[in-house]
């Protein structure tokens, strides 16, 4: 089914035009034949679509990868460990939207991780981007259907837990979906029960033996007073946060705010798949008024502390890849 087209009013091509960012025709130029759909009719890709996607990744990688990660903002470098890698930009896979934000390179990379097949987004696509929700978390299912069963999600977060410091790394155990309170989902409108049920339950949504085993990792690296267990929630954005929201976050027990992968690990769920996903946290977020201007978060300081931990975190996700590798060799 080439040429399918979300028409969502976003305005991103992923087609020669390449418009990044910009408001003109909804959905996708690519060159194919498209058909209509609407965001309010229909926000989903059709099974089929998926599975074209899906198709054109394993022929073109000859691989069939057993984990995913997505990189957060500025942790790009998570996927140039990838050996023997094949890159799928963006721009050139059927019907995929593309990567708008600094930090995300809009790519796909696809070979070996400590002797494990997997695939990696360099680059994932948010909320504020403009994109829906089904839209942001659409490339999990694709990577459900090349064969994918673990998702390693990161993301860069403000830390609102008073005892996490810049450059910790969160490991998620819950999440509070905050676009999900205003009645948003990426699972919206007709289920496939292919990908998995109507009403899915998201209690366990975190998988407690690989948190585990990354604290136990965290210890081996030295690193266990930068490692903790925590509460994720994602807004909207792209605006960071006020004061009375980061007060009214904590007092509901969040520990860490971002603006994504809570679509991406319902949908991940909703197809079964095991979810690990962490924080850096990049910035610490104020819960009290002052005048301090370091109390303003910014995507420069967000991007810098990521690189400055991209190190920490490349370590952590590949030795957790290489336990699972060893665990089902
Ligand atoms: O893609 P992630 O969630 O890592 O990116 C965070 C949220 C915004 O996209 C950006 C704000 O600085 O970083
Ligand atoms: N919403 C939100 N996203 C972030 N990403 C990195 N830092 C932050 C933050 O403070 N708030």
């Amino acid at each position: 089914m080439t040429g399918y087209k979300v028409a969502n009013g976003n305005g991103h091509s992923n087609g020669n035009g390449n418009t990044k960012g910009t408001n003109g025709t909804n959905g996708h130029s690519n060159g194919h034949k498209s058909a209509d759909y609407t965001a309010q009719e229909n926000p989903t890709y059709p099974y089929e679509v998926i599975e074209e996607i899906a198709d054109f990744i394993t022929k073109g990688s000859g691989m069939r990868p057993k984990i995913g990660i997505i990189c957060g903002s500025g942790l790009g470098s998570l996927a140039d460990m990838i050996q023997d890698p094949k890159i799928f930009e963006y721009e050139k896979i059927p019907n995929f939207p593309v990567s708008t934000v600094e930090g995300h390179a809009g790519r796909l990379v696809v070979g070996t991780l400590e002797g494990a097949t997997v695939m990696a987004m360099q680059g994932r696509f948010h909320f504020y981007e403009g994109y829906p929700l089904a839209k942001c978390s659409m490339p999990v299912r694709v990577m459900k259907l090349c064969g994918v069963e673990y998702l390693f999600a990161t993301n860069a977060a403000g830390g609102i837990n008073p005892r996490f410091a810049v450059g910790d790394i969160m490991l998620m155990h819950d999440h509070v979906n905050m676009l999900g309170f205003a009645g948003n989902s990426p699972l919206q409108g007709p289920n496939d029960p292919r990908f998995g049920p109507r009403f899915p339950a998201l209690v366990n949504s975190y998988n407690k033996d690989l948190i585990n085993k990354a604290i136990e990792i965290a210890k081996a690296m030295g690193i266990e007073s930068n490692i903790h267990v925590g509460v994720y929630s994602c807004l909207g954005g792209p605006n960071y946060e006020t004061i009375a929201e980061l007060k009214a976050l904590r007092m509901m027990g969040v520990d860490a705010v971002g603006m994504s992968t809570v679509h991406e690990v319902i949908t991940a769920r909703h197809c079964d798949m095991k979810v690990f996903a962490f924080s850096l946290i990049t910035n610490k977020c104020a819960t009290e008024y002052s005048d301090k201007k370091d109390d303003e978060a910014n995507h420069d300081e967000v991007m810098a502390v990521a690189k400055n931990r991209q190190k920490a975190c490349c370590e952590l996700v590949s030795r957790l890849i290489r336990e699972i590798h060893l665990a089902s060799a």
